[in-house]
C-alpha cells in the first residue's frame, strides 16, 4: 500500500541557497533547520511514500515508536505498533543502556549498523548527541575489526558495490542507487584499509564508516552520501580462501585492466552526477592513490583523505601544539616513521605552510622535514631507487637504518608515526625525544589501536609526563604521577566532514591545496585555553559541528577566493550558512 503523505524532508533542499522554506500548502517546518529550493517555495512538498507495515521498514522514513497517534491514523500504522507512544529522546536512551550492555565492540558496531539500516535519524540522533562515546564504535578502531570480519557478519548489503564483473557497465550500476541527488561519494579498493592492509571488498566498512561522520559530523544528508566499494580483487590468501569473503575470488587486477575500470568509474561519476560531486578516495594502496589524486584533481573534485585530510589535521595539531612547546613552525624538525600516502602527504603540507610563513622555496624548507620508511632514514644515496613520492625527501645524510639511530642523528623537535606498524615508538625511541626534548611532540597516527606506534600510557610513562601525544584511534586518558593527562585524536574525521560541507555549500569544482591550509587553521583556532591547559591540541569531538561549520566556512572563502566556487552569490556569514545547511536527525512531523 502506499500513501500520499506532505512531510518537510531531508530532500535535495538542505544545502540549497534559497531563503527559509515557509511553504504553503501546510508542510510543516517544525526544525529550524529544514530548507526549501525555489521549486519547492512554489509548489508544497507532497511525496508518495509506503505507508503501513513497508513504512515501519522504510530506514528514511521509519519513527517506530514515535509515531504519534495522528501519524498512526493516517499512515495506516493502526495494529502494527504496540500502543505506547515514545519519544525520540526516550528511544535514544533505551538504545545507549542497551549498547553499553555489549561487552564486544563488535556487537556495538553491529547494533549500530542494524539501527542505521531500521532507522536512519534515530542512528543519526544518536551519532550526533555521543559523538564521543560512538565514534570508536562506528570509526576507528572498530570498523577495522568489522572489515576484517565483513563477510561473517553481513546481513544487508550497504553502499555500491562496482566489480570487474560490471566493467562497461558501471554507469548503469549508478543509476541502480536509489537516491539520485549525490553530493559526496566515498569510495575504496580495499587495498590498505587503515594499517590492516589489504581487505579486499570488505573494506566496505570504511566509505559506511566515513560517509557516517559526513553526516554526524559534518551535517551532509545521508541520502547525499554514496559509498562505493571497487572490487578487483584482492591478494589477501586468507580472504581467498574464506568460504564467507563477500568479493571476487581472484588475485588483484592492476595495469591497464585496473586504470581502465577506474577510468570509466570516474567518467561514469561525472555523467552521472556533474562535477560538483566530491570524490573521496580512501584507503588505496599508495602505488594508485598519488596516481590517481594527480590523474583526476584536474579535471574532477577529487580528495584523498588519507594524503590530505591527515596532512590538514596534522599540521593543525603541530600548529596548536607550538602554543604548548613554544617556538615557531619553522623552528621545528621533523621526523616520519613511514614514507608512504599519510607521511609523505603531512611532511609536503607541513613544507607549504613553512614556505609560505618564510616565503622560502618550499624545496628549502623540506629540508626541515625527514623520513624512515622500511628501509631506514630517506637519504639521497637512495634517491634511484625510491619511489616518486619519496624523491623530495632524500635529503644528503649518510644511511640510517633503525628509527632510534634516526632519532639520536636528525634530533627532530616532532616525530610522527604512519608505517601502519605497532609499537614502533618503543621506550627507546620515546625516551630519545624525551632527552633532547623538554616537551617532545608524538604523534602515532596509525590504526586501528593495534597499529598504534605506541600507547597513550607509554608515551607519557616514558617522556616522565612531558610529551604532548596524540593517535589516530583513541586512548582513554593516563593518570601518570598523580596527574591526569588527555590525548588528543590526530585523525582526519577531523577534517574531511567540514572539508566536504564547504566544497559543497560553495559549490567548488576543484581541491586545492590553500583550501586544506583553510581547514588546518580553522580546526587550530577552535582549540581552547581549556584543552590546552589539559595537555591537548585538538578540540574536544563533542563540539565538532561547531568545528566543522568553521573549517567549511574557511574552506569555502579560499574556494571564492580562489574562483572556483560555483555557487553565487556568496553568503555573507558562512559560518553562519554553513551552520544552517546542516542535517539534523530530528524527526520530522508527517501529516
Ligand atoms: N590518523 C589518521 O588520520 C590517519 C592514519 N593513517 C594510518 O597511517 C598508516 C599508514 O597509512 P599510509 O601512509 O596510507 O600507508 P602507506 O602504505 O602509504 O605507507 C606506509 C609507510 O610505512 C612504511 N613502513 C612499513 N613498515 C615499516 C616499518 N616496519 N618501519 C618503518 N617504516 C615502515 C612503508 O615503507 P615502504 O615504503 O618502504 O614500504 C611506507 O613508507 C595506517 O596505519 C593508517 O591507518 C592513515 C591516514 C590517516
Ligand atoms: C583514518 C584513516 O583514514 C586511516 O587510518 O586510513
Ligand atoms: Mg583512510
Amino acid at each position: 500500500m502506499e500513501s500520499t503523505f506532505k512531510e518537510m524532508r531531508d530532500g535535495e533542499s538542505v544545502l540549497d541557497l534559497s531563503p527559509k522554506a515557509n511553504v504553503a500548502g501546510g508542510v510543516e517546518d517544525v526544525y529550524g533547520e529544514d530548507r526549501a529550493t525555489e521549486d519547492q517555495l512554489v509548489t508544497p512538498w507532497t511525496i508518495s511514500i509506503a505507508s503501513g507495515y513497508s513504512l515501519l521498514r522504510d530506514p528514511h522514513h521509519n519513527k517506530g515508536l514515535a509515531f504519534t497517534e495522528k501519524e498512526r491514523d493516517a499512515h495506516y500504522l493502526r495494529g502494527l505498533l504496540p500502543p505506547a507512544v515514545a519519544t525520540q529522546e526516550l528511544q535514544e536512551k533505551k538504545l545507549m543502556e542497551s549498547l553499553r550492555k555489549y561487552e564486544v565492540p563488535l556487537q556495538r558496531y553491529m547494533a549500530m549498523m542494524d539501527l542505521q539500516e531500521r532507522n536512519e535519524r534515530l542512528f543519526y540522533k544518536l551519532l550526533v548527541d555521543n559523538v564521543e562515546e560512538l565514534l570508536p564504535v562506528v570509526y576507528t578502531p572498530t570498523v577495522g575489526e568489522a572489515c576484517q570480519k565483513y563477510g561473517s557478519i553481513f546481513r544487508r548489503p550497504q553502499g555500491l558495490y562496482i566489480s570487474l564483473k560490471e566493467k562497461g557497465k558501471i554507469l548503469e550500476v549508478l543509476k541502480n542507487w536509489p537516491e539520485k541527488s549525490i553530493q559526496v561519494i566515498v569510495v575504496t579498493d580495499g587495498e590498505r584499509i587503515l594499517g590492516l592492509g589489504d581487505l579486499g571488498c570488505q573494506g566496505m566498512g570504511i566509505p559506511v564508516g566515513k560517509l557516517a561522520l559526513y553526516t554526524a559530523l559534518g551535517g551532509l544528508r545521508p541520502s547525499s552520501c554514496l559509498p562505493i566499494t571497487i572490487d578487483v580483487g584482492t591478494n589477501n590468501e586468507q580472504l581467498l580462501q574464506n568460504e564467507f569473503y563477500i568479493g571476487l575470488r581472484q588475485k588483484r587486477a592492476t595495469g591497464k585492466e585496473y586504470t581502465d575500470l577506474l577510468h570509466e568509474f570516474m567518467c561514469a561519476v561525472k555523467q552521472n552526477y556533474g562535477e560538483k560531486v566530491l570524490v573521496q578516495f580512501e584507503d588505496f594502496a599508495n602505488h594508485n592513490a598519488f596516481e590517481l589524486l594527480a590523474k583526476y584533481g584536474t579535471s574532477h573534485l577529487v580528495f584523498n583523505d588519507d594524503i590530505q585530510g591527515t596532512a590538514s589535521v596534522v599540521l593543525s595539531g603541530v600548529v596548536a601544539a607550538l602554543k604548548l612547546v613554544g617556538g615557531t613552525l619553522p623552528e621545528h624538525k621533523f621526523l616520519f616513521l613511514g614514507a608512504g600516502e599519510a607521511g609523505t602527504g603531512i611532511a609536503e603540507l607541513i613544507a607549504l605552510e613553512i614556505s609560505k610563513q618564510t616565503k622560502t622555496p618550499v624545496e628549502e624548507t623540506r629540508k626541515k622535514i625527514w623520513l624512515v620508511d622500511s628501509k631506514g632514514l630517506i637519504v639521497s644515496s637512495r634517491k634511484e631507487s625510491l619511489q616518486h613520492f619519496k624523491k623530495p625527501w632524500a635529503h644528503e645524510h649518510e644511511p640510517v637504518k633503525e628509527l632510534i639511530d634516526a632519532v639520536k642523528a636528525i634530533k627532530p623537535t616532532v616525530l610522527i608515526g604512519s608505517s601502519g606498524v605497532g609499537k614502533t615508538f618503543t621506550k627507546e625511541v620515546v625516551e630519545a625525544m624525551a632527552s633532547i626534548n623538554e616537551k617532545p611532540i608524538i604523534l602515532a597516527l596509525s590504526n586501528p589501536t593495534s597499529q598504534s606506534e605506541c600507547t597513550a600510557e607509554e608515551a607519557y610513562k616514558w617522556s616522565e609526563g612531558r610529551a604532548i601525544f596524540a593517535s589516530g584511534s583513541p586512548f582513554d586518558p593516563v593518570e601518570y604521577n598523580g596527574k591526569i593527562f588527555v590525548p588528543g585524536q590526530a585523525n582526519n574525521a577531523y577534517i574531511f566532514p567540514g572539508l566536504g560541507l564547504g566544497l559543497i555549500i560553495s559549490g567548488a569544482i576543484r581541491v586545492h591545496d590553500d583550501m586544506l591550509l583553510a581547514a588546518s587553521e580553522a580546526l587550530a583556532g577552535q582549540v581552547s585555553q581549556e584543552n590546552f591547559d589539559k595537555g591537548l591540541i585538538y578540540p574536544p569531538f563533542s563540539n565538532i559541528r561547531k568545528i566543522s561549520a568553521h573549517i567549511a566556512a574557511n574552506v569555502a572563502a579560499k574556494a571564492y577566493e580562489l574562483g572556483v566556487a560555483t555557487r553565487l552569490p556568496r553568503p555573507e556569514n558562512l559560518v553562519k550558512h554553513a551552520e544552517s545547511c546542516m542535517y539534523s536527525p530530528i524527526y520530522r512531523n508527517y501529516r
